[in-house]
């Protein structure tokens, strides 16, 4: 079928013909972007996933809700209210600059994968060759998203789980959860594991003692600022590379999740696989961002669109 992830479409020389620049295209504008907000790599690659998650790889993740509509599109869901607009502004950017040179061609999906690409190199990531030809989707409902992405306190069970209904395996949870080596969090997403873990009015165990001080000047107990973030890494916060690793084998994770992949036997000999290496760890997180660009890929006009706008399907 045209869903099927073992037979998609994508190739390495898609628009050889039809738009031969439009890597350096997009690396223009990803570049720029780069130098005026960092975050946008972070928030860009986190993008990435969450379209990839929710009805594959095809730009779902970009519609804008329709004024007065009463269903949301998934940018709108609770589980995507912390995307960054610097993510969104990168690919609306760069699908402008591809459109001025190459009108009506290259999808919005193929654009958010190569952006991811980019800023994962800018950041000091590997550079990896990144398959095109993904059509843009036209379907995009809030209502599909929470069963699709990972909260920060599912279980290693779940993770698996939902990460084998994608077709990725343990390698790919433990590599591509590497992303968090760069990035920040808001509060809401760790705090019970500061004040009241698993109901103990007690702080998670699996925490560094001084990362539990520092979070807890960052983060209150009841509320506080929901503006506060902080960063996944505090090794390295900015720099792309194995650092995420070593953390968790320090009781330095900031997630549950994060920690629980080296609680957890299933994960725990990835991890230090993948800590030991800076080498390793990048080929195994392209190999895993290759695999993940690859979900539920859409072809043709029966699933998929050729949008002009990111945000608008094509009517
Ligand atoms: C394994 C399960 C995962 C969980 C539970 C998870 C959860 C989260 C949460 C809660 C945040 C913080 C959002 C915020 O407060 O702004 C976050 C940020 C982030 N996630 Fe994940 N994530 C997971 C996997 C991934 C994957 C597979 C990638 C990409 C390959 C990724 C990339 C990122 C990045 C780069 C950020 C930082 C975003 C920014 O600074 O704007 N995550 N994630
Ligand atoms: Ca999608
Ligand atoms: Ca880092």
């Amino acid at each position: 079928s045209s869903t099927s992830p073992h037979r998609h479409p994508l190739k390495l020389d898609f628009y050889s013909k039809s738009c031969p620049h439009v890597e350096q295209l997009v690396g223009v504008v990803t570049s720029q972007q780069f130098k005026e907000s960092p975050i946008s790599a972070p928030a860009t690659i986190r993008l990435f996933f969450h379209d990839c998650f929710v009805q594959g790889c095809d730009a779902s993740i970009l519609i804008s809700t329709k004024p007065g509509s009463g269903a949301l599109a998934e940018k709108d869901a609770q589980d995507n209210k912390h995307l960054a607009v610097e993510a969104f502004d990168s690919i609306n950017k760069a699908k402008a600059l591809v459109e001025s040179k190459c009108p009506g061609v290259v999808s919005c999906a193929d654009i958010l994968a190569i952006a991811a690409r980019d800023f994962v190199h800018l950041a000091g990531g590997p550079y990896y060759q990144v398959k095109t030809g993904r059509w843009d989707g036209k379907i995009s409902m809030a209502s599909k998203v929470s069963s699709n992405i990972p909260r920060a306190n599912s279980t290693i069970d779940e993770l698996l789980k939902l990460f084998a209904s994608k077709g990725l395996s343990s390698q790919d949870l433990v590599a591509l959860s590497g992303a968090h080596t760069i990035g920040f969090s808001h509060c809401e997403h760790f705090v019970r594991r500061l004040y009241d873990y698993q109901g103990t009015k007690k702080a998670d165990p699996a925490m560094d003692p001084r990362l539990l001080k520092a979070l807890k000047m960052s983060c209150s107990q009841y509320g506080g600022n929901p503006e506060v973030v902080v960063p996944f890494d505090v090794s390295t916060p900015f720099a792309f590379d194995h650092a995420y690793y070593g953390n968790l084998e320090n009781k330095m994770g900031l997630l549950a999740t994060d920690q629980a992949l080296f609680s957890d036997p299933r994960t725990r000999p990835i991890v230090q696989s993948l800590g030991s290496n800076k080498q390793k760890f990048f080929q195994a997180f392209s190999e895993a961002m290759d695999k993940m660009g690859s979900i539920e890929v859409k072809r043709g006009n029966k699933h998929g669109e050729r949008r002009k706008e990111c945000s608008q399907h094509i009517q």
